[in-house]
C-alpha cells in the first residue's frame, strides 16, 4: 500500500494503530451537539487532525459547547449554530454531517418507543441537509436507526438528491461491544479482536456473527448464544444501569468517532477501511436496508462486502430478524411519506 505522509500533531486518531490521511479541508456538522453522546463525540472530532472545522448544532446550549471546545489547542476550528434559523450555516460546505440529535431510552422503552418524537427531528434536519449540503455523507446515530435511516432516504428522495451510497447508520457501537466482550470472554488483546455484526440495531436486529471473528475464536452452541444476546441487549444493559439518566452516550461517541474517522479515510482516498453500517443493501434478498460490511471510499460506500458463510445459529438469527427489520424499515418510509 502507498505510504502517505503524517503531518506531525498532538491529534490523534480513535483507532490504535490506524494512519491518517494528508490533511484536506473537510467540514464536519455535529446535529444534536450538545447532548450526551453530541458533546463527548464534539471533543473527539476536535482531536482529529482531519476535521478542520466543526460545525456543532443544535436547538440549545450548543454555544457554551462550542466555546468550550474551541479553547482545545488543535487546529480544528469549531463554530456553534442554534435553532432552525442556523441550521442551514451549520450545514453549508459540509462533507460529513453526523446525527445524533433526538431523545434516548429510558428503563422498559425499546427503541421503537422513541419513533414518534426522534422521526420528526430526523426527517426536517435531513430536509435541511438536502437544501444545504446534498453531496454530503449523512451518519445517523439518532433511533430508532431501523427506520430513521429509510426516513432520512425519503426526504432525500423528495427532494431528488438520494445518494444510496452516502446515506448510512451507525451501527459501530454493535460492532465496539462485541469486540469488547469477546475479548474479554477469550482473553485477549481488544485492539486484536473485529467481530462483524449485521442486521440492524435493535434487538434480534442486532446479529454479530461471531464464527466470523478475527482471530477465530470457538464457543460452544449455549455460549455462542449467550454472547449474542448480551451483544443484543447491550444498550439495555446501559439503559438500566443509568436508571433515567438516559442511554449509552460516551461509548456511542466512541464508536461514532471510530465511524466518522473511518468515512473521512475513505474520502480522502485512503485504501481498505471497512465498517459495518446500515444503509440500503442488496446484501441479502429481502431486506431493502441491512448492515453489513462495506469497503468505503471517495463517494461513501464503494462496494459491499459478501457476508461470508454463517452458522445454523446465524442463518437463524437472519431468519428470525426478517419480520421486525422489514416493519420498521416500512414504518421510516410510511412516515416520511405522509
Ligand atoms: N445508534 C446507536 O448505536 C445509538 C443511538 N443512540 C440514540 O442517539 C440519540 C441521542 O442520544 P443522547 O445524546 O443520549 O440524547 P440527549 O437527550 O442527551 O441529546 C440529544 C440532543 O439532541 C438535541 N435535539 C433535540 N431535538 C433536536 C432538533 N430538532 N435539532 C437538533 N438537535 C435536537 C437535544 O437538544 C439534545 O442536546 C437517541 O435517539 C439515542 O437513542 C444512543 C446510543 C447508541
Ligand atoms: O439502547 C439504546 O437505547 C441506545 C442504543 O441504541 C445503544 O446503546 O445501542
Amino acid at each position: 500500500m502507498e505510504q502517505r505522509p503524517i503531518v506531525a500533531s498532538r491529534q490523534q486518531p480513535v483507532r490504535a494503530g490506524r494512519r491518517q490521511a494528508v490533511i484536506e479541508a473537510r467540514k464536519v456538522a455535529v446535529l444534536g451537539a450538545a447532548g450526551g453522546i453530541g458533546q463527548p463525540l464534539s471533543l473527539l472530532l476536535k482531536m482529529n487532525r482531519m476535521v478542520t472545522e466543526l460545525a456543532l448544532y443544535d436547538i440549545a446550549n450548543v454555544a457554551g459547547v462550542a466555546a468550550d471546545l474551541s479553547h482545545c489547542n488543535t487546529n480544528t476550528k469549531v463554530t456553534g449554530y442554534t435553532g432552525a434559523e442556523e441550521l442551514a450555516g451549520a450545514l453549508k460546505g459540509a462533507e460529513l454531517v453526523v446525527i445524533p440529535a433526538g431523545v434516548p431510552r429510558k428503563p422498559g422503552m425499546t427503541r421503537d418507543d422513541l419513533f414518534n418524537i426522534n422521526a420528526g427531528i430526523v426527517k426536517t434536519l435531513c430536509e435541511g441537509v438536502a437544501a444545504s449540503c446534498p453531496d454530503a455523507i449523512i451518519a445517523i446515530i439518532s433511533n430508532p436507526v431501523n427506520s430513521t435511516v429509510p426516513i432520512c432516504a425519503e426526504v432525500l428522495k423528495k427532494a431528488g438528491v438520494y445518494n444510496p451510497r452516502k446515506v448510512m447508520g451507525v451501527t459501530t457501537l454493535d460492532v465496539v461491544r462485541a469486540n469488547t466482550f469477546v475479548a474479554e470472554a477469550k482473553g485477549l488483546d481488544t485492539k486484536d479482536v473485529d467481530v462483524p455484526v449485521i442486521g440492524g440495531h435493535a434487538g434480534e436486529t442486532i446479529l454479530p456473527l461471531l464464527s466470523q471473528a478475527t482471530p477465530r475464536v470457538q464457543f460452544s452452541p449455549e455460549e455462542a448464544a449467550k454472547m449474542t444476546e448480551r451483544i443484543q441487549n447491550a444498550g439495555t444493559e446501559v439503559v438500566e444501569a443509568k436508571a433515567g439518566a438516559g442511554s449509552a452516550t460516551l461509548s456511542m461517541a466512541y464508536a461514532a468517532a471510530r465511524f466518522a474517522e473511518s468515512v473521512l479515510l475513505g474520502l480522502s482516498g485512503e485504501q481498505d477501511i471497512i465498517e459495518c453500517t446500515y444503509v440500503e443493501s442488496e446484501v441479502v434478498p429481502g431486506f431493502q436496508y441491512f448492515a453489513s460490511k462495506v469497503r468505503l471510499g471517495p463517494d461513501g460506500v464503494e462496494e459491499f462486502l459478501p457476508l461470508g458463510p454463517l452458522t445454523a445459529f446465524e442463518q437463524e438469527g437472519l431468519e428470525k430478524m426478517k419480520g421486525l427489520l422489514s416493519k420498521n424499515i416500512e414504518a421510516g418510509i410510511a412516515f416520511a411519506n405522509k
